[in-house]
Protein backbone atom coordinates (compact mmCIF):
# COMPACT_ATOMS: atom_id res chain seq x y z
CA UNK A 1 0.00 0.00 0.00
CA UNK A 2 1.16 3.13 -1.11
CA UNK A 3 1.44 5.26 2.22
CA UNK A 4 -0.28 8.59 2.41
CA UNK A 5 1.38 11.62 0.67
CA UNK A 6 2.41 13.85 3.09
CA UNK A 7 0.78 16.96 3.65
CA UNK A 8 1.34 19.73 0.97
CA UNK A 9 3.89 22.52 3.39
CA UNK A 10 1.78 25.80 4.22
CA UNK A 11 2.22 28.67 1.77
CA UNK A 12 4.97 30.60 2.62
CA UNK A 13 3.67 33.63 4.22
CA UNK A 14 3.17 36.72 1.54
CA UNK A 15 5.28 38.98 1.25
CA UNK A 16 4.84 42.44 2.97
CA UNK A 17 3.36 45.29 1.73
CA UNK A 18 5.61 47.51 2.42
CA UNK A 19 8.67 48.09 1.13
CA UNK A 20 11.81 46.29 3.03
CA UNK A 21 13.31 48.91 4.85
CA UNK A 22 16.61 50.18 3.34
CA UNK A 23 20.02 49.67 5.18
CA UNK A 24 20.12 52.02 8.28
CA UNK A 25 16.77 52.86 9.22
CA UNK A 26 14.43 51.60 11.58
CA UNK A 27 11.81 49.51 11.01
CA UNK A 28 9.04 52.49 12.68
CA UNK A 29 10.61 55.27 10.80
CA UNK A 30 10.32 55.20 7.44
CA UNK A 31 6.39 55.01 7.14
CA UNK A 32 6.21 57.62 9.26
CA UNK A 33 8.49 59.44 7.13
CA UNK A 34 6.58 58.53 4.40
CA UNK A 35 3.68 59.52 5.54
CA UNK A 36 5.01 62.96 6.35
CA UNK A 37 6.10 63.59 3.00
CA UNK A 38 2.99 62.14 1.26
CA UNK A 39 0.80 64.42 3.36
CA UNK A 40 3.01 67.25 2.58
CA UNK A 41 3.41 66.40 -1.41
CA UNK A 42 -0.70 66.51 -1.40
CA UNK A 43 -0.73 69.39 -0.18
CA UNK A 44 1.54 71.74 -2.30
CA UNK A 45 0.18 69.24 -5.58
CA UNK A 46 -3.43 70.57 -4.01
CA UNK A 47 -2.17 73.90 -3.40
CA UNK A 48 -0.38 74.34 -6.77
CA UNK A 49 -3.84 72.84 -8.32
CA UNK A 50 -6.28 75.57 -6.53
CA UNK A 51 -3.60 78.04 -7.07
CA UNK A 52 -3.69 77.12 -11.37
CA UNK A 53 -7.57 77.25 -11.31
CA UNK A 54 -7.75 80.68 -9.78
CA UNK A 55 -8.05 80.10 -6.04
CA UNK A 56 -5.11 82.46 -5.30
CA UNK A 57 -7.35 85.38 -4.16
CA UNK A 58 -9.59 83.47 -2.32
CA UNK A 59 -6.50 81.49 -0.78
CA UNK A 60 -5.61 85.37 0.27
CA UNK A 61 -8.86 86.94 1.21
CA UNK A 62 -8.52 86.41 4.66
CA UNK A 63 -5.24 88.14 5.05
CA UNK A 64 -6.42 90.69 2.46
CA UNK A 65 -9.04 91.30 4.87
CA UNK A 66 -7.29 92.01 7.90
CA UNK A 67 -4.46 94.26 6.39
CA UNK A 68 -4.46 96.59 3.19
CA UNK A 69 -3.12 95.03 -0.11
CA UNK A 70 -0.10 97.28 0.03
CA UNK A 71 0.54 96.21 3.58
CA UNK A 72 0.76 92.35 3.03
CA UNK A 73 3.55 90.57 4.10
CA UNK A 74 5.46 89.15 1.15
CA UNK A 75 5.12 84.80 1.11
CA UNK A 76 7.53 82.77 2.79
CA UNK A 77 10.37 81.70 0.81
CA UNK A 78 9.53 78.31 1.21
CA UNK A 79 6.02 78.40 -0.34
CA UNK A 80 5.98 79.04 -4.05
CA UNK A 81 5.65 82.54 -5.16
CA UNK A 82 1.74 82.35 -5.89
CA UNK A 83 1.06 82.27 -9.98
CA UNK A 84 0.43 85.64 -11.70
CA UNK A 85 -2.85 85.21 -13.73
CA UNK A 86 -2.37 86.65 -17.48
CA UNK A 87 -4.74 90.11 -17.66
CA UNK A 88 -5.04 90.63 -13.77
CA UNK A 89 -4.04 93.61 -12.95
CA UNK A 90 -1.05 93.23 -10.78
CA UNK A 91 -2.04 95.88 -8.06
CA UNK A 92 -5.55 96.65 -7.08
CA UNK A 93 -7.19 99.23 -8.88
CA UNK A 94 -7.15 102.56 -6.72
CA UNK A 95 -10.34 104.17 -5.48
CA UNK A 96 -12.15 106.13 -8.08
CA UNK A 97 -11.94 109.69 -7.25
CA UNK A 98 -15.53 111.32 -6.62
CA UNK A 99 -16.79 112.35 -10.16
CA UNK A 100 -16.18 116.10 -10.86
CA UNK A 101 -19.44 118.65 -11.43
CA UNK A 102 -20.49 119.12 -15.03
CA UNK A 103 -18.91 122.64 -15.10
CA UNK A 104 -15.32 121.48 -14.10
CA UNK A 105 -15.83 118.40 -16.85
CA UNK A 106 -16.23 121.27 -19.91
CA UNK A 107 -13.85 123.76 -18.14
CA UNK A 108 -15.89 126.10 -16.94
CA UNK A 109 -15.94 127.94 -13.22
CA UNK A 110 -18.06 126.60 -10.63
CA UNK A 111 -21.21 127.85 -10.57
CA UNK A 112 -21.89 129.94 -7.12
CA UNK A 113 -24.90 128.50 -5.50
CA UNK A 114 -27.95 130.64 -5.82
CA UNK A 115 -29.72 132.79 -4.02
CA UNK A 116 -33.24 133.56 -3.60
CA UNK A 117 -34.34 135.76 -6.22
CA UNK A 118 -36.27 139.31 -4.59
CA UNK A 119 -40.00 138.80 -4.70
CA UNK A 120 -41.25 139.89 -7.46
CA UNK A 121 -38.54 140.31 -9.53
CA UNK A 122 -38.90 137.12 -11.16
CA UNK A 123 -41.58 138.07 -13.40
CA UNK A 124 -44.08 134.94 -12.32
CA UNK A 125 -46.02 137.09 -10.59
CA UNK A 126 -45.64 134.61 -7.55
CA UNK A 127 -44.08 134.52 -4.13
CA UNK A 128 -40.61 133.21 -5.03
CA UNK A 129 -38.80 132.91 -1.96
CA UNK A 130 -37.78 130.04 -0.41
CA UNK A 131 -39.79 126.84 -1.43
CA UNK A 132 -41.14 128.40 -4.33
CA UNK A 133 -42.73 127.24 -8.00
CA UNK A 134 -39.68 128.53 -9.71
CA UNK A 135 -37.16 128.07 -7.07
CA UNK A 136 -38.22 124.18 -6.88
CA UNK A 137 -37.88 124.39 -10.80
CA UNK A 138 -34.74 125.92 -10.81
CA UNK A 139 -33.19 123.65 -8.19
CA UNK A 140 -33.77 120.42 -9.74
CA UNK A 141 -30.25 119.09 -10.16
CA UNK A 142 -30.54 116.42 -13.86
CA UNK A 143 -31.47 119.91 -15.40
CA UNK A 144 -28.31 121.25 -16.96
CA UNK A 145 -27.95 125.04 -16.28
CA UNK A 146 -28.03 126.03 -19.53
CA UNK A 147 -31.52 124.57 -20.21
CA UNK A 148 -32.29 125.83 -17.15
CA UNK A 149 -31.68 128.91 -18.36
CA UNK A 150 -32.92 129.26 -21.40
CA UNK A 151 -36.29 127.71 -19.93
CA UNK A 152 -36.46 130.51 -17.41
CA UNK A 153 -35.61 132.81 -19.95
CA UNK A 154 -38.84 131.62 -21.97
CA UNK A 155 -41.02 131.51 -19.12
CA UNK A 156 -40.13 135.15 -18.27
CA UNK A 157 -41.38 136.77 -21.43
CA UNK A 158 -44.34 134.41 -21.91
CA UNK A 159 -45.52 134.83 -18.20
CA UNK A 160 -46.27 138.58 -18.73
CA UNK A 161 -48.68 138.45 -21.75
CA UNK A 162 -50.98 135.90 -20.09
CA UNK A 163 -51.07 137.23 -16.07
CA UNK A 164 -53.00 140.46 -14.88
CA UNK A 165 -52.68 142.17 -12.11
CA UNK A 166 -55.85 143.28 -10.03
CA UNK A 167 -54.69 146.82 -11.40
CA UNK A 168 -55.00 145.96 -14.73
CA UNK A 169 -58.46 144.36 -13.96
CA UNK A 170 -59.46 147.47 -11.87
CA UNK A 171 -58.65 149.60 -14.93
CA UNK A 172 -60.64 147.34 -17.18
CA UNK A 173 -63.55 147.39 -15.44
CA UNK A 174 -63.21 151.50 -15.19
CA UNK A 175 -62.70 151.41 -18.51
CA UNK A 176 -65.85 148.82 -19.97
CA UNK A 177 -67.83 150.99 -17.34
CA UNK A 178 -69.14 147.98 -15.44
CA UNK A 179 -66.77 148.77 -11.91
CA UNK A 180 -70.26 150.38 -10.83
CA UNK A 181 -71.13 147.75 -8.45
CA UNK A 182 -74.07 147.79 -6.26
CA UNK A 183 -73.83 146.55 -2.87
CA UNK A 184 -77.28 145.29 -1.68
CA UNK A 185 -78.04 143.83 1.67
CA UNK A 186 -79.12 140.51 0.59
CA UNK A 187 -76.81 139.90 -2.26
CA UNK A 188 -74.06 141.67 -1.10
CA UNK A 189 -71.74 143.55 -3.98
CA UNK A 190 -73.64 143.25 -7.40
CA UNK A 191 -72.01 143.86 -10.60
CA UNK A 192 -72.75 143.41 -13.83
CA UNK A 193 -70.73 140.90 -16.07
CA UNK A 194 -67.97 141.16 -17.51
CA UNK A 195 -68.03 138.03 -20.10
CA UNK A 196 -71.49 136.83 -21.99
CA UNK A 197 -71.98 133.24 -22.69
CA UNK A 198 -74.18 133.16 -26.25
CA UNK A 199 -75.17 130.51 -28.45
CA UNK A 200 -78.16 128.87 -30.07
CA UNK A 201 -80.80 126.61 -28.37
CA UNK A 202 -78.51 123.05 -27.75
CA UNK A 203 -75.12 124.49 -28.71
CA UNK A 204 -73.24 123.58 -25.47
CA UNK A 205 -73.42 126.83 -23.67
CA UNK A 206 -73.97 124.81 -20.51
CA UNK A 207 -71.10 122.80 -20.94
CA UNK A 208 -68.71 126.20 -21.70
CA UNK A 209 -69.96 127.46 -18.94
CA UNK A 210 -69.36 124.97 -16.59
CA UNK A 211 -65.98 124.34 -18.29
CA UNK A 212 -64.93 128.32 -17.50
CA UNK A 213 -66.64 127.93 -14.00
CA UNK A 214 -63.88 125.82 -12.62
CA UNK A 215 -61.03 128.58 -12.72
CA UNK A 216 -61.40 130.03 -9.10
CA UNK A 217 -61.51 133.80 -10.23
CA UNK A 218 -64.75 132.90 -12.35
CA UNK A 219 -68.04 133.71 -10.79
CA UNK A 220 -70.60 132.91 -12.44
CA UNK A 221 -74.94 132.76 -11.81
CA UNK A 222 -76.34 129.44 -11.41
CA UNK A 223 -78.77 129.38 -14.26
CA UNK A 224 -79.21 131.15 -17.10
CA UNK A 225 -80.29 134.34 -17.36
CA UNK A 226 -81.80 134.76 -20.34
CA UNK A 227 -81.21 138.60 -20.25
CA UNK A 228 -81.17 139.46 -23.78
CA UNK A 229 -84.05 137.03 -25.06
CA UNK A 230 -86.59 137.00 -22.13
CA UNK A 231 -85.91 140.17 -19.55
CA UNK A 232 -84.29 142.79 -21.38
CA UNK A 233 -86.93 144.67 -20.30
CA UNK A 234 -86.46 144.71 -16.31
CA UNK A 235 -82.95 146.80 -17.35
CA UNK A 236 -79.68 146.25 -15.71
CA UNK A 237 -80.88 146.89 -12.19
CA UNK A 238 -82.18 143.32 -12.69
CA UNK A 239 -79.46 142.19 -14.68
CA UNK A 240 -77.15 142.86 -11.58
N1 LIG B 1 -68.82 118.87 -26.09
C1 LIG B 1 -70.02 118.49 -26.50
N2 LIG B 1 -70.13 117.75 -27.59
C2 LIG B 1 -71.32 117.35 -28.03
N3 LIG B 1 -72.45 117.67 -27.44
C3 LIG B 1 -72.39 118.42 -26.34
C4 LIG B 1 -71.17 118.88 -25.82
N4 LIG B 1 -71.43 119.62 -24.73
C5 LIG B 1 -72.77 119.64 -24.57
N5 LIG B 1 -73.32 118.91 -25.54
C6 LIG B 1 -74.72 118.68 -25.73
O1 LIG B 1 -75.37 119.95 -25.90
C7 LIG B 1 -76.65 119.83 -25.40
C8 LIG B 1 -76.88 120.92 -24.42
O2 LIG B 1 -76.65 122.13 -25.05
P1 LIG B 1 -77.02 123.45 -24.26
O3 LIG B 1 -76.26 123.45 -22.95
O4 LIG B 1 -76.77 124.62 -25.15
O5 LIG B 1 -78.55 123.29 -23.94
S1 LIG B 1 -79.51 124.48 -23.62
O6 LIG B 1 -79.89 124.98 -24.95
O7 LIG B 1 -78.81 125.45 -22.81
O8 LIG B 1 -80.61 123.84 -22.93
C9 LIG B 1 -76.80 118.50 -24.74
O9 LIG B 1 -77.43 117.66 -25.65
P2 LIG B 1 -78.75 116.86 -25.23
O10 LIG B 1 -78.31 115.93 -24.17
O11 LIG B 1 -79.18 116.18 -26.49
O12 LIG B 1 -79.76 117.90 -24.77
C10 LIG B 1 -75.39 118.10 -24.52
O13 LIG B 1 -75.30 116.70 -24.52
Amino acid sequence: MAPWPAPPPPPPPPPSLAAPPPPGVSAKGPPARKLLFMCTLSLSVTYLCYSLLGGSGSLQFPLALQEPPGAAEPPPPSLPPPPVRLGAPSQPPAPRPPPPPDNASRGEPPEPPRQPAAPGADGWGLASGSGGARDAWLRTPLTPGEMVTAQSALLEREVPESSTTDEELAGRRAANGSGNAVSTPDYGEKKLPQALIIGVKKGGTRALLEAIRVHPDVRAVGVEPHFFDRNYEKGLEWYR
